[in-house]
């Protein structure tokens, strides 16, 4: 029933079930589906396709070129202003472009650039692009890559930069940025911090904890659809320092000047690179009008809710082990024998996760289209694939 607690849950603060539903019904779940991969592709708010209809059709079709200059060109500040918001941002520092990737590279290559520290150190189970792209800055600078555990860092003070998960793509397990953004700053290195599984999920706050740079995509929990451009922030005081690696003209301070020496903007505008993918740009714009109302702490509670939830039924399974610990993002991951047929049998029978190899089986709650319902019919049906 509506405004009513779900008897396992009971978690204080929860939001209410009646605004939680208002929310589902912005999304288009396909019927039978119980979908729990948002943590990898989130689902389309149901108005973004009649907005890209109007971009293609008005702004593309009709306006022409003069979109540019009718709100196309400011795009990726103003919606990472939108981002900022989610992620403890004062205005003014988030950008949107570019995929993660390329922005771990571009924060990577601003926080060593001029250093005489030896080493980037990097989270020891991190989603493999950002240790691929750490050790292609490491040798283009000159520096070495240590691999190391959140827990056992062992920074030093030839640390230049850590570079660090928020929420293991694996695991699901969240790591402490306040703690580790300190222990870093105690040796003198910086921090880059990759958001990707934790945006969205939980209050984040960038300004307050002085994070050097952070980064993170767009198409997990934020929605804003297969590709959709990444962030990067960079905190005020560290602009006028901060030195993109890759100078396009869009960082320019004076892009239409159009002149032969590259001169970077003074302030966040430094760190876009070309020219921005404005259709994937607006679907995630039109993505994150579900996001204006949304109270990061209270749906932080409906994350813990829903995960806790589904853990309690997984737990009782055997043969099966939770490897999510109890400090964690929206997700909960299952080790499975034979997980890879076990996570297509479940598609077949409609619950949506994924399988990451060897045996792990990952379970996304975005707590804004998942339902508790779901949560236990998923639980159920796993238990029977793998009865
Ligand atoms: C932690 C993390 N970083 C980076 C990426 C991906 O980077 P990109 O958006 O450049 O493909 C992912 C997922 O794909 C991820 O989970
Ligand atoms: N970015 C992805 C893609 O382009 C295709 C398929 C999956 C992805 C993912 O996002 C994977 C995801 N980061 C993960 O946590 O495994």
């Amino acid at each position: 029933m509506a405004g009513e607690a779900h008897p396992t849950i009971g978690v204080p603060g929860a939001v209410d079930r009646e605004e939680l539903r208002v929310k589902r019904e912005l999304f288009d779940i396909p019927e039978g589906v119980i979908y729990l991969d948002g943590n990898s592709l989130g689902a389309p708010p149901r108005h973004v396709a009649e907005r890209m209809q109007e971009v293609v059709k008005h702004q593309w079709g009709e306006r022409l070129i003069r979109s540019w200059t009718e709100g196309w060109w400011e795009a990726p500040q103003r919606i990472g202003d939108r981002i900022g918001r989610l992620i403890g941002s004062a205005p003014g520092q988030v950008v949107v472009g570019d995929s993660t990737s390329v922005n771990v590279f571009k924060a990577l290559m601003g926080a060593v650039k001029g250093t005489s520290r030896t080493e980037i150190v990097c989270d020891e189970s991190t989603f493999p692009t950002d240790g691929y792209i750490a050790q292609s800055v490491a040798s283009l600078a000159g520096l070495k890559i240590r691999a190391a555990r959140p827990s056992s860092l062992d920074l030093t003070e030839d640390t230049a930069v850590v570079l660090l998960n928020h929420v293991d793509y694996r695991t699901g397990e969240l790591h402490d940025m306040k703690a580790l953004t300190e222990q870093a700053h105690g040796v003198g290195a910086q921090v880059v911090w990759d958001l990707c599984h934790s945006a969205g999920v939980l209050p984040i706050e960038l300004d307050a904890l002085g994070v050097d740079f952070a980064i993170g995509c767009t198409y997990k929990f934020l929605n804003g659809g297969p590709g959709s451009p990444a962030f990067i922030y960079v905190p005020q005081h560290k602009q006028g320092t901060f030195e993109n690696p890759l100078s396009g003209w869009n960082g320019h301070r004076e892009p239409f000047a159009m002149e032969p020496a590259y001169e970077p903007d003074p302030g966040i505008v430094r760190a876009r690179v070309g020219t921005p993918d404005i259709l994937s740009m607006l679907a995630l714009d039109a993505a994150l009008d579900v996001w204006d109302d949304v109270d990061l702490a209270e749906l932080r509670q409906r994350g813990l809710a829903l995960t806790a939830l589904f853990r309690k039924h997984v737990e009782k399974l055997t043969g099966l082990e939770v490897i999510t610990p109890e400090v964690r993002g929206n997700q909960i991951s299952v080790r499975c024998p034979d997980a890879g047929t076990v996570m297509r049998e479940l598609i077949a029978r409609g619950v949506i996760g994924d399988h990451r190899p060897p045996d792990v089986l990952r379970f996304g709650f975005a707590p804004l289209y998942v339902t508790d319902e779901d949560a236990i019919k998923a639980a159920e049906i796993l238990a029977d694939v793998t009865r």
